[in-house]
Protein backbone atom coordinates (compact mmCIF):
# COMPACT_ATOMS: atom_id res chain seq x y z
CA UNK A 1 0.00 0.00 0.00
CA UNK A 2 1.15 3.78 -0.68
CA UNK A 3 -0.46 6.58 1.04
CA UNK A 4 -0.09 9.38 -1.50
CA UNK A 5 -1.90 12.36 0.95
CA UNK A 6 -3.81 15.29 -0.39
CA UNK A 7 -2.61 14.94 -4.02
CA UNK A 8 -3.91 16.93 -6.36
CA UNK A 9 -7.45 15.69 -8.48
CA UNK A 10 -7.79 14.59 -12.29
CA UNK A 11 -5.03 13.60 -13.99
CA UNK A 12 -1.14 13.88 -13.28
CA UNK A 13 0.63 14.39 -16.24
CA UNK A 14 4.60 13.61 -16.05
CA UNK A 15 6.48 15.10 -19.34
CA UNK A 16 7.21 11.94 -21.43
CA UNK A 17 4.83 9.50 -19.37
CA UNK A 18 1.26 8.93 -20.17
CA UNK A 19 -0.78 10.56 -17.30
CA UNK A 20 -2.04 8.07 -14.88
CA UNK A 21 -5.74 7.62 -13.63
CA UNK A 22 -6.61 9.60 -10.54
CA UNK A 23 -9.00 9.53 -7.67
CA UNK A 24 -11.00 12.64 -8.55
CA UNK A 25 -12.10 14.67 -5.01
CA UNK A 26 -14.48 17.63 -5.06
CA UNK A 27 -15.65 19.21 -1.80
CA UNK A 28 -17.92 22.48 -1.88
CA UNK A 29 -19.25 23.93 2.00
CA UNK A 30 -21.79 21.06 2.40
CA UNK A 31 -20.14 17.60 1.12
CA UNK A 32 -17.35 15.70 -0.43
CA UNK A 33 -17.28 13.17 -2.81
CA UNK A 34 -14.54 11.37 -4.37
CA UNK A 35 -14.59 9.08 -7.37
CA UNK A 36 -12.27 6.43 -8.70
CA UNK A 37 -11.35 6.32 -11.85
CA UNK A 38 -12.99 3.34 -12.53
CA UNK A 39 -16.17 4.72 -11.49
CA UNK A 40 -17.24 3.93 -7.93
CA UNK A 41 -17.99 7.09 -6.11
CA UNK A 42 -19.25 8.15 -2.04
CA UNK A 43 -20.70 10.97 -0.86
CA UNK A 44 -20.03 12.27 2.65
CA UNK A 45 -22.64 15.18 3.76
CA UNK A 46 -20.74 17.47 6.58
CA UNK A 47 -24.14 17.32 8.46
CA UNK A 48 -23.39 14.11 10.39
CA UNK A 49 -20.68 13.22 8.39
CA UNK A 50 -23.42 11.12 6.93
CA UNK A 51 -22.62 9.39 3.53
CA UNK A 52 -25.50 9.97 1.44
CA UNK A 53 -24.55 8.01 -1.44
CA UNK A 54 -22.46 4.90 -2.41
CA UNK A 55 -21.84 3.72 -6.14
CA UNK A 56 -20.62 1.23 -8.04
CA UNK A 57 -18.56 1.45 -11.30
CA UNK A 58 -21.61 1.30 -13.39
CA UNK A 59 -23.07 3.98 -10.90
CA UNK A 60 -25.75 2.08 -9.50
CA UNK A 61 -26.81 3.41 -5.86
CA UNK A 62 -25.94 0.81 -2.77
CA UNK A 63 -27.20 2.83 -0.27
CA UNK A 64 -31.22 3.60 0.13
CA UNK A 65 -32.02 7.27 0.60
CA UNK A 66 -35.20 8.70 1.24
CA UNK A 67 -36.49 11.20 -1.68
CA UNK A 68 -37.99 13.71 1.67
CA UNK A 69 -34.74 13.41 3.67
CA UNK A 70 -33.46 16.46 5.13
CA UNK A 71 -29.98 17.45 3.88
CA UNK A 72 -29.62 20.99 4.75
CA UNK A 73 -29.30 20.24 8.44
CA UNK A 74 -32.30 20.82 10.09
CA UNK A 75 -32.92 16.90 10.99
CA UNK A 76 -30.67 13.75 10.58
CA UNK A 77 -30.76 12.08 7.74
CA UNK A 78 -33.33 9.92 7.08
CA UNK A 79 -31.01 6.79 4.35
CA UNK A 80 -27.22 6.84 4.35
CA UNK A 81 -24.70 5.53 6.61
CA UNK A 82 -25.37 8.15 9.61
CA UNK A 83 -23.59 7.74 12.81
CA UNK A 84 -25.24 7.06 15.99
CA UNK A 85 -23.08 8.66 19.01
CA UNK A 86 -22.78 8.66 21.87
CA UNK A 87 -26.13 6.57 22.74
CA UNK A 88 -28.40 4.31 20.58
CA UNK A 89 -32.13 5.31 20.84
CA UNK A 90 -32.72 6.94 24.34
CA UNK A 91 -31.56 5.83 27.70
CA UNK A 92 -33.47 7.12 30.12
CA UNK A 93 -31.83 5.57 32.85
CA UNK A 94 -28.54 6.29 31.77
CA UNK A 95 -27.60 9.89 33.97
CA UNK A 96 -25.04 11.11 31.48
CA UNK A 97 -26.95 10.42 28.54
CA UNK A 98 -30.67 10.38 30.11
CA UNK A 99 -31.51 13.75 27.75
CA UNK A 100 -29.86 13.52 24.75
CA UNK A 101 -32.26 13.12 21.62
CA UNK A 102 -32.90 9.71 20.01
CA UNK A 103 -29.27 8.29 18.74
CA UNK A 104 -26.98 11.33 20.06
CA UNK A 105 -25.89 14.47 18.50
CA UNK A 106 -23.43 12.99 15.93
CA UNK A 107 -25.73 12.74 13.43
CA UNK A 108 -27.29 16.27 13.94
CA UNK A 109 -23.91 18.22 14.27
CA UNK A 110 -21.81 19.46 11.12
CA UNK A 111 -18.57 17.76 11.11
CA UNK A 112 -15.18 19.25 9.79
CA UNK A 113 -13.41 17.97 6.52
CA UNK A 114 -9.76 16.72 7.81
CA UNK A 115 -8.74 15.64 4.32
CA UNK A 116 -8.42 13.12 1.83
CA UNK A 117 -5.91 11.24 0.62
CA UNK A 118 -5.67 8.15 -2.13
CA UNK A 119 -3.54 4.83 -1.84
CA UNK A 120 -2.91 2.21 -4.79
CA UNK A 121 -2.21 -1.48 -4.07
CA UNK A 122 -2.08 -4.08 -6.87
CA UNK A 123 -4.73 -5.77 -8.38
CA UNK A 124 -5.51 -8.82 -10.22
CA UNK A 125 -4.43 -8.19 -13.54
CA UNK A 126 -0.87 -6.74 -12.06
CA UNK A 127 -2.44 -2.83 -12.61
CA UNK A 128 -2.72 -0.05 -9.63
CA UNK A 129 -6.13 -0.46 -8.14
CA UNK A 130 -6.63 2.87 -6.41
CA UNK A 131 -8.63 3.36 -2.97
CA UNK A 132 -9.76 7.10 -1.52
CA UNK A 133 -9.93 7.97 2.59
CA UNK A 134 -12.40 10.90 3.42
CA UNK A 135 -10.89 11.72 7.26
CA UNK A 136 -13.65 13.85 9.22
CA UNK A 137 -13.54 15.21 12.48
CA UNK A 138 -16.17 16.54 15.71
CA UNK A 139 -15.15 17.49 19.07
CA UNK A 140 -17.23 19.65 21.78
CA UNK A 141 -16.72 23.31 20.24
CA UNK A 142 -18.25 21.57 17.07
CA UNK A 143 -21.81 20.99 18.99
CA UNK A 144 -24.87 23.10 19.26
CA UNK A 145 -25.38 24.79 22.34
CA UNK A 146 -28.25 22.58 23.07
CA UNK A 147 -26.10 19.97 22.68
CA UNK A 148 -23.40 20.77 24.77
CA UNK A 149 -25.61 21.73 27.94
CA UNK A 150 -27.00 17.73 27.57
CA UNK A 151 -23.56 16.78 27.30
CA UNK A 152 -20.31 18.33 28.54
CA UNK A 153 -17.78 15.97 28.24
CA UNK A 154 -14.88 16.53 26.29
CA UNK A 155 -13.89 14.62 23.33
CA UNK A 156 -12.62 13.89 19.79
CA UNK A 157 -14.33 12.01 16.75
CA UNK A 158 -12.59 10.87 13.65
CA UNK A 159 -14.52 9.66 11.19
CA UNK A 160 -13.01 7.75 8.20
CA UNK A 161 -14.43 6.76 5.24
CA UNK A 162 -12.51 4.57 2.59
CA UNK A 163 -13.86 3.89 -0.46
CA UNK A 164 -12.27 1.15 -2.73
CA UNK A 165 -13.23 -1.08 -5.70
CA UNK A 166 -16.15 -3.34 -4.52
CA UNK A 167 -16.16 -2.29 -0.64
CA UNK A 168 -16.47 0.47 1.88
CA UNK A 169 -15.13 1.16 4.77
CA UNK A 170 -16.21 3.77 7.94
CA UNK A 171 -14.30 3.65 10.84
CA UNK A 172 -15.22 5.70 14.07
CA UNK A 173 -12.32 7.00 16.43
CA UNK A 174 -14.02 7.92 20.00
CA UNK A 175 -11.32 9.31 22.27
CA UNK A 176 -11.74 10.63 25.74
CA UNK A 177 -10.27 14.16 26.24
CA UNK A 178 -11.49 14.77 29.36
CA UNK A 179 -10.83 14.96 32.54
CA UNK A 180 -13.46 12.79 33.90
CA UNK A 181 -14.35 9.17 32.58
CA UNK A 182 -17.38 8.76 30.51
CA UNK A 183 -19.84 6.40 28.77
CA UNK A 184 -20.63 5.74 24.80
CA UNK A 185 -22.45 3.63 22.41
CA UNK A 186 -21.40 4.22 19.05
CA UNK A 187 -23.53 2.70 15.75
CA UNK A 188 -23.27 3.12 12.06
CA UNK A 189 -26.61 2.70 10.91
CA UNK A 190 -26.59 1.85 7.71
CA UNK A 191 -29.28 1.71 4.99
CA UNK A 192 -28.16 -0.79 2.51
CA UNK A 193 -30.51 -1.14 -0.68
CA UNK A 194 -32.80 -4.06 -1.90
CA UNK A 195 -34.58 -5.12 -4.68
CA UNK A 196 -37.09 -6.49 -2.67
CA UNK A 197 -37.53 -6.72 0.81
CA UNK A 198 -40.03 -10.13 0.30
CA UNK A 199 -36.66 -11.83 -1.32
CA UNK A 200 -34.23 -10.76 0.93
CA UNK A 201 -32.52 -12.93 3.76
CA UNK A 202 -29.68 -12.00 6.34
CA UNK A 203 -27.42 -15.04 6.93
CA UNK A 204 -24.81 -15.13 9.88
CA UNK A 205 -26.64 -13.94 12.76
CA UNK A 206 -27.89 -17.68 13.30
CA UNK A 207 -27.90 -18.69 16.93
CA UNK A 208 -27.45 -15.06 18.30
CA UNK A 209 -29.44 -13.85 20.65
CA UNK A 210 -31.15 -10.61 20.36
CA UNK A 211 -33.42 -8.24 21.62
CA UNK A 212 -36.73 -7.95 19.98
CA UNK A 213 -38.09 -4.18 20.04
CA UNK A 214 -41.10 -4.46 18.27
CA UNK A 215 -41.77 -8.03 21.40
CA UNK A 216 -41.38 -5.72 24.21
CA UNK A 217 -37.98 -6.14 23.99
CA UNK A 218 -37.79 -9.85 24.51
CA UNK A 219 -34.65 -11.93 24.57
CA UNK A 220 -34.96 -14.43 21.65
CA UNK A 221 -32.76 -16.43 20.03
CA UNK A 222 -32.11 -16.20 16.20
CA UNK A 223 -32.80 -19.79 14.38
CA UNK A 224 -31.21 -19.80 10.47
CA UNK A 225 -31.37 -16.74 8.12
CA UNK A 226 -33.50 -13.50 9.25
CA UNK A 227 -36.66 -13.02 6.93
CA UNK A 228 -38.20 -9.55 6.96
CA UNK A 229 -42.02 -10.06 6.73
CA UNK A 230 -43.18 -7.11 8.79
CA UNK A 231 -41.97 -4.40 11.28
CA UNK A 232 -38.35 -5.81 12.68
CA UNK A 233 -36.26 -3.68 15.18
CA UNK A 234 -33.84 -6.22 16.56
CA UNK A 235 -30.69 -5.78 18.45
CA UNK A 236 -28.33 -9.08 17.96
CA UNK A 237 -25.47 -10.19 19.41
CA UNK A 238 -23.60 -12.62 17.33
CA UNK A 239 -22.03 -15.50 18.50
CA UNK A 240 -18.67 -15.04 16.99
CA UNK A 241 -17.25 -11.84 14.73
CA UNK A 242 -18.26 -13.69 11.65
CA UNK A 243 -19.83 -11.55 8.52
CA UNK A 244 -23.19 -11.06 7.97
CA UNK A 245 -24.37 -11.04 3.95
CA UNK A 246 -27.38 -10.36 3.03
CA UNK A 247 -28.56 -12.43 -0.59
CA UNK A 248 -32.02 -11.74 -2.21
CA UNK A 249 -33.72 -14.43 -4.41
CA UNK A 250 -30.91 -16.62 -2.84
CA UNK A 251 -27.70 -14.52 -4.09
CA UNK A 252 -25.53 -13.08 -2.22
CA UNK A 253 -25.44 -8.89 -2.43
CA UNK A 254 -23.82 -7.49 0.47
CA UNK A 255 -20.65 -9.02 2.77
CA UNK A 256 -20.76 -6.70 6.40
CA UNK A 257 -18.06 -7.52 8.24
CA UNK A 258 -16.91 -5.72 11.53
CA UNK A 259 -14.38 -4.52 13.81
CA UNK A 260 -14.75 -4.42 17.40
CA UNK A 261 -18.33 -4.23 17.12
CA UNK A 262 -19.82 -7.00 18.90
CA UNK A 263 -23.80 -5.87 17.92
CA UNK A 264 -25.68 -5.96 14.69
CA UNK A 265 -29.55 -4.30 14.41
CA UNK A 266 -31.18 -5.57 11.88
CA UNK A 267 -34.33 -2.79 11.30
CA UNK A 268 -36.95 -2.47 8.74
CA UNK A 269 -39.60 0.16 9.97
CA UNK A 270 -42.24 -1.79 7.12
CA UNK A 271 -45.55 0.01 6.70
CA UNK A 272 -47.16 1.86 9.54
CA UNK A 273 -44.40 3.16 10.66
CA UNK A 274 -42.65 4.05 7.21
CA UNK A 275 -46.22 5.97 6.73
CA UNK A 276 -45.16 7.31 10.04
CA UNK A 277 -42.13 9.17 9.23
CA UNK A 278 -42.63 12.09 7.97
CA UNK A 279 -38.93 12.55 5.97
CA UNK A 280 -39.22 8.42 4.86
CA UNK A 281 -40.24 8.57 0.79
CA UNK A 282 -41.35 7.06 -0.99
CA UNK A 283 -43.94 5.28 1.51
CA UNK A 284 -43.35 2.02 -0.59
CA UNK A 285 -39.41 2.55 0.34
CA UNK A 286 -39.47 0.12 3.02
CA UNK A 287 -39.24 -2.07 0.33
CA UNK A 288 -36.09 -0.98 -1.08
CA UNK A 289 -34.06 -0.88 2.08
CA UNK A 290 -32.76 -3.06 4.74
CA UNK A 291 -30.37 -1.22 7.61
CA UNK A 292 -27.70 -3.68 8.81
CA UNK A 293 -26.05 -1.71 11.70
CA UNK A 294 -23.02 -2.63 13.09
CA UNK A 295 -22.88 -1.25 16.82
CA UNK A 296 -21.22 -1.29 20.33
CA UNK A 297 -24.96 -0.86 21.83
CA UNK A 298 -25.79 -3.34 24.36
CA UNK A 299 -23.76 -1.72 26.81
CA UNK A 300 -21.82 1.14 27.45
CA UNK A 301 -17.89 1.56 26.18
CA UNK A 302 -16.42 3.30 29.42
CA UNK A 303 -13.58 5.37 28.97
CA UNK A 304 -11.07 6.78 30.84
CA UNK A 305 -9.46 10.51 30.46
CA UNK A 306 -7.04 10.13 27.33
CA UNK A 307 -8.74 6.48 26.89
CA UNK A 308 -10.10 5.68 22.89
CA UNK A 309 -11.96 3.58 21.57
CA UNK A 310 -12.06 2.42 17.75
CA UNK A 311 -14.87 0.33 15.63
CA UNK A 312 -15.45 -0.20 12.11
CA UNK A 313 -17.20 -2.27 9.35
CA UNK A 314 -16.80 -2.86 5.87
CA UNK A 315 -19.01 -3.04 3.24
CA UNK A 316 -18.29 -5.27 0.50
CA UNK A 317 -20.69 -5.64 -2.36
CA UNK A 318 -21.38 -8.73 -4.96
CA UNK A 319 -23.05 -7.69 -8.44
O1 LIG B 1 -36.05 7.41 13.36
P1 LIG B 1 -34.64 7.27 13.83
O2 LIG B 1 -34.33 8.06 15.07
O3 LIG B 1 -33.66 7.56 12.73
O4 LIG B 1 -34.44 5.75 14.22
C1 LIG B 1 -34.70 4.75 13.30
C2 LIG B 1 -34.52 3.37 13.94
O5 LIG B 1 -33.16 3.18 14.20
C3 LIG B 1 -32.86 1.86 14.64
O6 LIG B 1 -31.48 1.76 14.83
C4 LIG B 1 -33.57 1.59 15.94
O7 LIG B 1 -33.31 0.27 16.38
C5 LIG B 1 -35.05 1.81 15.76
O8 LIG B 1 -35.70 1.62 17.01
C6 LIG B 1 -35.33 3.20 15.22
O9 LIG B 1 -36.71 3.32 14.97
Amino acid sequence: MVERANRPSALSATPGLAPQPQVTFSDDNSSVRAVLPTGESVTVLLHGATITSWTDASGSEKLWLSSSAHLDGSKPVRGGIPLVFPVFGTAPDHAQTASLAQHGFARSSRWEFLGKSTSESASGDGAADLSAKLDFGLSAAGLSEEAKGKWSFAFNLIYSVTLNRGSLTTSLVVTNDDEKAWDCQVLLHTYLRVKDINEVEVHGLDGAQYVDKVDGAKTKSQSGAVKITGETDRVYTPVANGPVTVAEGGKKTFTVTRDNLSNVVVWNPWTDKAAGMGDFSPKDGFKNMLCIEPGSVSGWQSLEPGDAYEGAQTITYHS
